[in-house]
């Protein structure tokens, strides 16, 4: 049986103490580092580039988990890679040629994922779902953290599970966004495998014990 994946989202850490929440959740039971890259052109929000990912990289003890809200990502598939990128997720509404780009970043060793903002219909995937090893339903507008939960995302895992299943795809489902104790277990219900997790985490008063408490949801 399958855990659920919890990534804890970089962008909500202390800014001023990066290297003390690396640290944290090097100790913690989190997966994965949720690093969420942000043009302010795909969205509407700067957050960080290559320099501050690099020194990420250089004290992070689990997998980087790169979502990249930036338009033409193609640009820096390869950029990615070497910054030690082990997820490189792309947003669908950003790509021009989408069966391409994954396999770029498949080419770069990575495991290659789809975002899809709340707007966008799983259906979409459905003609390349074999090719894709992660489906990012964001569950809040892109852009900042500390948002609320898209109630609508429920229904959008049971319908990407259904069609993974129905193609018998590969792919992990992933969500982002507004993820606390309220909504978490009932997600994992629903199908989904990796929680990332920003304001949740990084606001609480003790942040390795809540991921514990996500790490330990029933899982289906
Ligand atoms: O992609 C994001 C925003 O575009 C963040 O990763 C997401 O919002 C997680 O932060 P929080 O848990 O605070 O909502």
């Amino acid at each position: 049986m399958k855990n659920t994946l919890i990534a804890p989202s970089v962008l909500a850490a202390d800014f001023a103490n990066l290297q003390r929440d690396i640290e944290m959740i090097n100790q913690s039971q989190a997966d994965w580092f949720h690093i969420d890259i942000m043009d302010g052109v795909f969205v509407p929000n700067i957050s960080f580039g290559m320099p501050v990912l690099d020194s990420i990289r250089k004290h992070a003890q689990k997998p980087l988990d790169v979502h990249l809200m930036i338009i033409d990502p193609d640009r820096y598939i390869k950029t990615f890679a070497q910054l030690g990128a082990s997820v490189l997720t792309v947003h669908y509404e950003a790509c021009t040629h989408l069966h391409r780009t994954l396999q770029a970043i498949k080419a770069e060793g990575m495991l290659a994922g789809v975002a899809l903002n709340p707007h966008t219909s799983v259906g979409l995937l459905e003609d390349v779902i074999r090719d894709i090893d992660l489906v990012c339903l964001m569950s809040v507008n892109p852009g900042f953290g500390g948002q609320s939960f898209i109630e609508n995302t429920y229904s959008k895992v049971a319908k990407l599970k259904e069609m993974i299943v129905k193609h018998n795809a590969p792919s992990r489902i992933e969500i982002d966004g507004g993820v606390t104790q309220h909504n978490a277990a009932q997600l994992v219900a629903a199908g989904a495998d990796v929680l990332v997790a920003g304001s949740f985490i990084f606001n609480a008063s003790q942040p390795i014990e809540t991921i514990a408490q996500l790490k330990a949801l029933p899982t289906p």
